[in-house]
């Protein structure tokens, strides 16, 4: 592709504001960027630095190719989540999602109008919740939309269809999303998400594709299936996943310092240690905390235990102080030299990529799944909300790299002990958990062939950047 070519096109990010989707793009700019694109990447300024302080996998100095925008949006109310909720539903986060898509479409309409009148074409990649970012581009002479379907596009396939094919025939359940989801959240999500208006219908009728974040090796037929169904017809599809940056077993990640944890990983014999964490938007209640406690004691496994809250609006206004570290500072004493417990923020990627990880027990949120598999590590699926009950389907029916700790069905309740431990010891100690290590370690190597040279997604992000730079 000519340098001149490349350098007309601008490509704007706009995503979510949240941990798991702002990730996605950063990385998915940054993969873009370093094809020598003119990359910008648009959220409210509190969000860039989100997006730029905790990215993963990448030299930082690779942050200098992507200039970042700050959209002025109203001041919003950062509460602590409540873990004594019903649903552990992020809520707390609607008011700043509220204020980001009130706010957000005008000072983004000022972005694309200049980067309009200096480049030949603005190609806007927005993720699928900011339809607005699509209706800003399609009023320029010289905009083109793409979506980007941050959760696994297996997802779409049950919400068009639950009674598909691929569903009957893997035994494979979906969750609607008024039950996984929250009655707020669904309501924010008719008014800002076009597929959802649309009810999976076409979405935003100008866009002119998606971007998913996915690979043949995990989803091949239901990329397949997605393509073929009406509501992608004119539509371009990429499947360029996963964005995550992949490390080797040393799991050293460039440029960075690391954590103190990766000493205490070097030091453990390989393929002995389970990684537990439940993303950036999940809270646990106090008694659950206990009972996992129990567990990860019980099964004398080595471990390494994230345990926070889920992430404020704001992340740079939290306290410092986790409500968890009283209870911590006596479960570290008693398991001490087996476990480590993380309050703060852990550097998952370079956890799940280390050799001495064996397994990784998850609310199964998209990014975790992708980096857990990428990595080859299987899972230990305990899905909290929206997407995740289908992750852990995928993941333990279709896929079978993966052991359920709780059905979708006994979400309400507390796990106790025994069933968290029960599921423990069969992924650590089990022949058949050998068997699903084994399973997860070939599909690992399946999905590094895809971002390899020659892959399915290699080729995918090709094919896009040749078309948008047509
Ligand atoms: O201490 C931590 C905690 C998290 N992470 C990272 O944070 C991200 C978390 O993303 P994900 O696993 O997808 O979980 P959520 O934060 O819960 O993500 C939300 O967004 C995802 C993408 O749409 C959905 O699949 C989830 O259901 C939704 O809850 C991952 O990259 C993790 O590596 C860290 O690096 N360190």
């Amino acid at each position: 592709m000519a340098a001149d070519s490349m350098a007309s096109v601008a490509f704007v990010a706009v995503p979510f504001p949240a941990q798991g989707h702002l990730n996605q793009l950063m990385h998915l700019s940054l993969l873009v960027a370093s094809r020598g694109l003119s990359v910008h990447y648009a959220a409210p300024a509190a969000h860039v630095r989100q997006a730029r302080s905790r990215v993963h996998g990448w030299e930082p100095k690779a942050l200098a190719s992507i200039s970042f925008h700050d959209l002025d949006v109203p001041a919003y109310e950062s509460p602590a989540p409540d873990p004594t909720a019903p649903s552990p539903f992020p809520n707390h986060l609607i008011p700043m999602w509220e204020a980001f898509t009130t706010a957000a479409s005008a000072p983004l309409a000022a972005l694309l109008r200049t980067l309009s009148a200096t480049h030949r074409r603005v190609v806007v990649v927005y993720d699928r919740i900011n339809s607005f970012a699509a209706e800003e581009a399609a009023r320029l002479g010289n905009g083109e939309a793409y979506g980007l379907q941050c959760v696994a596009i297996s997802y779409n396939v049950g919400y068009l269809d639950a009674g598909h094919r691929l569903l009957r025939d893997h035994g494979l359940q979906f969750v609607p999303i008024d039950v996984s989801m929250s009655r707020e959240f669904m309501e924010y999500m008719y008014r800002t998400t076009a597929e959802v208006r649309d009810e999976g219908g076409r979405g935003v009728a100008s866009a002119a594709g998606l971007v998913m974040n996915t690979c043949r090796a995990l989803e091949g037929e239901f990329i397949d299936a997605i393509a073929e169904h009406p509501t992608s017809k004119d539509q371009k599809l990429f499947a360029v996943g996963p964005l995550n940056p992949l490390l080797d077993a040393s799991a050293r990640a460039p440029g960075e310092t690391r954590h103190e944890c990766m000493d205490w990983l070097d030091a453990q014999p390989p393929a002995s240690v389970l990684y537990v964490s439940f993303g950036t938007t999940s809270s646990f209640r106090a008694e659950q905390i206990a009972e996992m406690a129990a567990a990860l004691k019980g099964s004398k496994q080595r471990f390494i235990w994230v345990l926070r809250d889920a992430d404020r609006a704001d992340i740079f206004v939290e306290s410092g102080e986790s409500r968890h570290d009283q209870l911590m500072a006596e479960f570290s004493k008693e398991t001490q030299g087996t476990g480590l417990v993380i309050t703060g923020w852990a550097p998952q990627l370079e956890i799940l990529a280390h050799g001495a990880t064996a397994a990784f027990m998850s609310h199964c949120g998209w990014n975790s799944t992708l980096e857990s598999l990428s990595h080859g590590k299987p899972m230990l699926a305990w899905p909290m909300h929206s997407d995740q009950p289908w992750d852990a389907e995928l993941l333990c029916k279709y896929l079978k790299v993966a052991f359920l700790v709780r059905p979708w069905e006994k979400h309400g309740e507390v796990v106790p002990t025994e069933a968290i431990q029960e599921v423990i010891e069969e992924a650590m100690l089990s022949e058949n958990g050998m068997g699903v290590r084994q399973r997860a370690k070939l599909l690992g190597e399946a999905i590094r062939a895809s971002v390899g040279e020659g892959g399915s997604s290699s080729k995918d992000l090709d094919d896009f950047v040749a078309y948008i730079t047509r």
